[in-house]
């Protein structure tokens, strides 16, 4: 099962908070379902991608949309050569595998995907594939993991409770300034200097009144700033294109928060 096992300097690059690596592998070993909510660009994918590697499992993701049915999950019959084939989806996949199924904002997804996630993410672990007559049973590695963003929710989108009962649930935010930083630095081999200006900017414009943003500036923004003054784009230019304009379309919203990026980088 641990075939694939990798070194920490060949994983994807992924900066821990706390306890969450640990507590995913005890999950794992376990086998139960993990539940990873939290704003958008806080590092969710990443930390996946990072534990699928440690543990040296297949990865499957799927970003979940309205329209995301249990067939493209779980696999369709498909006409080629006047023959009918059965083709696995993602999840059925994992299944086979022992690997990750990894649903992202999983919220998205149409409610029949329940039929097929709930078998499998409580303790019977099987996957009914209603179309071929199989019932898959799970093997040790596989796991499900979903993550949604609580931030984007509406009542009609919210997960049920049977839904969300069946998970272990790890909640992720902003980093700290430090570990913000450091995320830069190890993500973008930047100068600290600048990580600590962009990082700076983020926790005044996190914490801006009378501002009405969407949504806060993700570390993934941060991120794109680094690599942009990195290449030689003038920091206030790198700023508006990745930070400021992804933020809003409201002009004077825009050029307040602009004022922030001013200050910081001394124009
Ligand atoms: N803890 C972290 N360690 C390393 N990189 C990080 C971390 N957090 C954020 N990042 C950086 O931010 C980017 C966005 O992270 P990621 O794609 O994991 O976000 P997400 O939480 O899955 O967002 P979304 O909900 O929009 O899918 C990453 O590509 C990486 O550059």
């Amino acid at each position: 099962m641990n075939a694939r096992i990798e070194t920490e300097a060949t994983l994807p690059y992924y900066a821990p908070s706390g306890d969450e690596v640990a507590l995913f592998e005890q999950a794992w070993r376990n086998r139960l379902p993990v539940l990873i909510k939290g704003p958008t660009g806080c590092g969710k994918t990443r930390f996946v991608a990072h534990m699928a590697a440690k543990l040296g499992l297949p990865l499957y993701t799927v970003a979940c949309h309205d329209d995301l049915s249990a067939a493209d999950l779980v696999g369709r019959h498909l006409i080629g050569d006047g023959k009918t084939v059965w083709c696995d989806g993602p999840l059925t996949r994992a299944v086979r595998e022992g690997g990750i199924c990894y649903l992202d904002e999983v919220v998205e997804a149409r409610k029949d995907t329940t039929v097929v996630l709930h078998p499998l993410a409580d303790d019977r672990r099987v996957l009914p594939i209603e179309r071929t007559g199989e019932q898959l049973e799970a093997p040790p590695g596989f796991m499900l993991v979903v993550s949604y963003n609580p931030g984007y929710q509406n009542f009609l989108k919210s997960l049920k409770p049977s839904t969300r009962q069946r998970f272990v649930s790890l909640a992720f935010d902003f980093p700290t300034a430090e570990r913000e930083i450091g995320i830069l630095t190890g993500e973008t081999a930047c100068d600290p200097m600048l990580a600590r200006r962009l990082v700076s900017i983020a926790g005044s414009l996190r914490t801006l009144k009378d501002v009405d943003l969407e949504e806060a500036v993700s570390t993934r923004l941060l991120v794109y700033a680094a690599r942009l003054i990195g290449s030689g784009v003038a920091p206030l230019v790198a700023c508006r294109a990745a930070i400021v304009e992804s933020l809003t379309d409201d002009r004077e919203i825009a050029e307040a928060l602009m004022e922030v990026v001013a200050a910081t980088f001394g124009a």
